[in-house]
C-alpha cells in the first residue's frame, strides 16, 4: 500500500502504475524557471528517484519565479539548492542534485544516462536541448523537451526511431541585419542596439572584427572614425573623458555630417540630424558619472538624455581603462550580463536612437533587446512543467517505459502548444497534437547524408572542423574519415598536421566536390556522412553568409521563414537579436 500522501496519484494511475511512476529514475537537466516547477511537480506527484542538473548559481533575478530559492540562496548551486527544497516537500525522495554542465562535464557520458528511465529537459539553450537530445537517442532513452518565451510554450515527448528527434526540424535562424541597415540607415531601437555592440566591440573588444571598423564606401581603408575610437583604448583614466567625447562627437557629429553630405539621405525618409558637440562632448566631460550609490530608483528604466548617456559612456570607459582591467582591452565581448558593457550599449544605442529620430530605449528595454529576453512568465512555465509530467505518467501508463512490452511513443505522446490566446475550431489555450516521425533528412536520428558547400580550395580542414562541425552541426570531439584513411583526430597528433591544409590538399586526393566524409564523435555517439560539394567563395553572398558554407539539408539548414516546427524555449541564447522570431 503507497502512502496516503500520494493518495491522488494511485487514485488517478493504479496501484501497479504508482509503484511504477513512484521507482521510475527521471533526469531533469535545468533548475532554472521550468526546473524549479517541474521537480515539485514530480515530487508531489509521487516520484521519488530524481537527479537534478544545472551548471548555474542563483540570482536574485531569478527570485521572482524560481520558487525553490530564497534570498538567503543567492549564489549557491541551483541543483544543490532546489534538491534541498524538494526534499522538504517530500523526504521520501531520494535526489541526487549535481553543479554541472550536461554538454561537457565528463560524468554525463552515455552510459549514465542509460542508467535512467527518463529524462525530461528544462533548458533554455539550443545547444544544451541538442546535446540532450543526441544523447538520449544514443542511450535509447525517452526525452519530455519544453520551452516556453512568454505567454507561449511548448511540449513533447521524443524516442529514437518512433518519433521526430529535437533536431529532425530546422530551428529559425538568427535574424541577420543587413550592414547597410546598422551603419547608415537604420529605422528600429534594434538597429541601434546592434550598431551599439560593434561599436563596443571596436573601441574594447578586437577593434578589427567589428562591423565599423572599414569605411563602407572605401573597401580596406579604416573608417572615417576609426581613429578617434582608437584613440579611447590607448588613453589613461584620466584622459578618457576627453577621448570619449572626440570619439562620440566622430561617431554623432562628424560621421552624419558626411554621410549627409555624400547624399546618402537623398531619397530616405527620415534624414539624420547630427548630434552636436556641446550636448556630447560637454556632457561627456561634465555631467556627474551615475555610481551604484548616486542612482537614483528608476535610472535602468528612464530613458536617459544625450549627456547622460555620454556620462555613462565615459564612465565605462574609465572602468575598462583602469588598472585591473587594462589587460582585458582588446578582447571585451559584449555580454548583457556585464554591468559595463550593458550601460555602454543601452547608452550607445540611445544617441544612435536621438541621431535616427527613433525612440531610445532604456537601459532596461536595451537589455531586453540585445540579450534577446523575453520576459519570463511564470505561469507559462508552470503549466509547460504540468504538462511534461502529465506526458511521464502517459508514458508510464501506457507502457512507453518500464514495461516488457514497449508501446511506440508515437502512438500515445503528445505535442502540446500553450497559446497565449484561445485558437483552432474548439477555442483552445492548450493544442495537442499527435507527434511527428522521425524525419528522413536529419542526420541526428537518421542517419541522413548531409550536403556540405563550401569552397574546397579556400577551406582548410581547421575551418572546416571548427566552424562546419562543431559550429553548426554540433560535433564535440568529431573524427574524420575519407575511406580508409583518417583526416581528423584529436587522439591522433599525427593528424594535427592536416589541420592548416586546405581541403582540396588534404592527403588521399583532397576533399573535392563530391568527396563523401564520415564523420564519428564517440562523446555523443554520432556517426554521419557529410558530402563536400564545392561552391567557390565568391558565389556566396558574404553579408548573409559570411562563414560562407551551406549546409544544405537536415537540422542545420534553417529556412528563412519559420514553420510550426520552431522550438521556442526561454530566453534562447542561441537566437540574437531577438525581435523578429516568427511565430504562431
Ligand atoms: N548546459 C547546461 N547544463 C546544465 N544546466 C544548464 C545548461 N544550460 C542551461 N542550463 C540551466 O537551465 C536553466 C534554464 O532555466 P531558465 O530558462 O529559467 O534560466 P535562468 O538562467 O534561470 O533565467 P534567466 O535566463 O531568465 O535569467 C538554468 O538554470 C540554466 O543554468
Ligand atoms: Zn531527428
Amino acid at each position: 500500500m503507497a502512502q496516503p500522501r500520494y493518495d491522488h496519484s494511485v487514485a488517478g494511475l493504479g496501484e501497479a502504475n504508482f509503484e511504477k511512476l513512484r521507482t521510475c529514475k527521471v533526469l531533469v537537466v535545468g533548475a532554472g524557471g521550468i526546473g524549479c516547477e517541474l521537480l515539485k511537480n514530480l515530487v508531489l506527484v509521487g516520484c521519488e528517484k530524481l537527479t537534478v542538473v544545472d551548471l548555474d548559481t542563483i540570482d536574485v533575478s531569478n527570485l521572482n519565479r524560481q520558487f525553490l530559492f530564497r534570498k538567503k540562496h543567492v549564489g549557491k548551486s541551483k541543483a544543490e539548492v532546489a534538491g534541498e527544497a524538494i526534499k522538504r516537500f517530500n523526504p521520501n525522495v531520494e535526489v541526487e542534485a549535481i553543479h554541472g554542465n550536461i554538454i561537457t562535464n565528463p560524468l554525463f557520458k552515455v552510459d549514465w544516462f542509460r542508467g535512467f528511465d527518463a529524462v525530461i529537459n528544462a533548458l533554455d539553450n539550443v545547444d544544451a536541448r541538442r546535446h540532450v537530445n543526441r544523447m538520449c537517442l544514443a542511450a535509447d532513452k525517452p526525452l519530455i523537451e519544453a520551452g516556453t518565451t512568454g505567454f507561449l510554450g511548448q511540449v513533447f515527448c521524443i524516442r529514437k526511431g518512433e518519433t521526430a528527434c529535437y533536431e529532425c526540424f530546422p530551428k529559425p535562424q538568427r535574424v541577420v541585419y543587413p550592414i547597410c541597415t546598422i551603419r547608415s540607415t537604420p529605422s528600429q531601437p534594434v538597429h541601434c542596439v546592434v550598431w551599439a555592440k560593434e561599436l563596443f566591440k571596436l573601441l574594447f573588444g578586437d577593434a578589427s572584427a567589428s562591423m565599423l571598423f572599414d569605411d563602407p564606401a572605401a573597401e580596406g581603408e579604416p573608417s572615417s572614425f576609426a581613429s578617434a575610437c582608437a584613440a579611447v583604448r590607448t588613453t589613461s583614466v584620466d584622459g578618457a573623458s576627453k577621448a570619449v567625447g572626440a570619439a562620440l562627437a566622430a561617431l554623432c557629429d562628424a560621421e552624419v555630417k558626411a554621410q549627409l553630405a555624400l547624399g546618402t539621405y537623398k531619397t530616405a525618409k527620415k534624414v539624420p540630424t547630427p548630434l552636436s558637440s556641446p550636448e556630447l562632448t560637454d556632457g561627456a566631460a561634465s555631467q556627474p558619472p551615475s555610481t551604484i550609490t548616486n542612482r537614483p530608483a528608476d535610472w535602468d528604466r528612464a530613458v536617459w538624455t544625450a549627456p547622460q548617456c555620454s556620462a555613462e559612456i565615459a564612465e565605462v570607459a574609465r572602468e575598462l581603462l583602469s588598472n585591473d582591467m587594462k589587460e582585458r582591452l582588446g578582447s571585451w565581448e559584449f555580454d548583457k550580463d556585464d554591468e559595463a558593457s550593458m550601460r555602454f550599449v543601452a547608452a550607445a544605442a540611445n544617441l544612435r536612437c536621438r541621431v535616427f529620430h527613433i525612440d531610445p530605449l532604456s537601459l532596461y528595454e536595451a537589455k531586453g533587446v540585445a540579450g534577446n529576453i523575453v520576459p519570463a512568465i511564470a505561469t507559462t512555465n508552470a503549466v509547460v512543467a504540468g504538462l511534461q509530467v502529465l506526458e511521464l505518467l502517459r508514458l508510464v501508463e501506457q507502457k512507453c517505459i518500464l514495461s516488457e512490452e514497449r508501446t511506440s511513443l508515437a502512438e500515445v505522446g503528445r505535442y502540446t502548444y500553450c497559446q497565449r490566446f484561445p485558437t483552432g475550431r474548439k477555442c483552445e489555450l492548450l493544442q495537442p497534437v499527435a507527434l511527428e516521425g522521425p524525419q528522413p533528412t536529419c542526420y541526428v536520428c537518421r542517419n541522413a547524408t548531409i550536403p556540405v558547400a563550401l569552397d574546397t580550395n579556400e577551406t582548410t580542414l581547421q575551418t572546416f572542423v571548427d566552424v562546419v562541425l562543431k559550429k553548426k552541426l554540433g560535433f564535440i570531439d568529431p573524427a574524420v574519415d575519407k575511406g580508409n584513411s583518417g583526416l581528423v583526430d584529436s587522439e591522433d597528433e599525427g593528424l594535427a598536421r592536416n589541420l592548416p591544409l586546405t581541403l582540396a590538399k588534404l592527403p588521399a586526393g583532397g576533399v573535392v566536390n563530391g568527396t563523401l566524409l564520415c564523420v564519428n564523435d564517440f562523446q555523443i555517439d554520432l556517426e554521419v556522412n557529410v558530402e563536400v560539394r564545392h561552391k567557390a567563395n565568391k558565389d556566396f553572398d558574404e553579408k548573409a553568409n559570411p562563414e560562407r558554407v551551406d549546409i544544405l539539408t537536415g537540422a542545420a539548414a534553417a529556412p528563412a521563414v519559420a514553420t510550426h516546427h520552431d522550438f521556442i524555449s526561454q530566453n534562447d541564447e542561441n537566437s540574437e537579436p531577438a525581435a523578429k522570431k516568427a511565430r504562431h
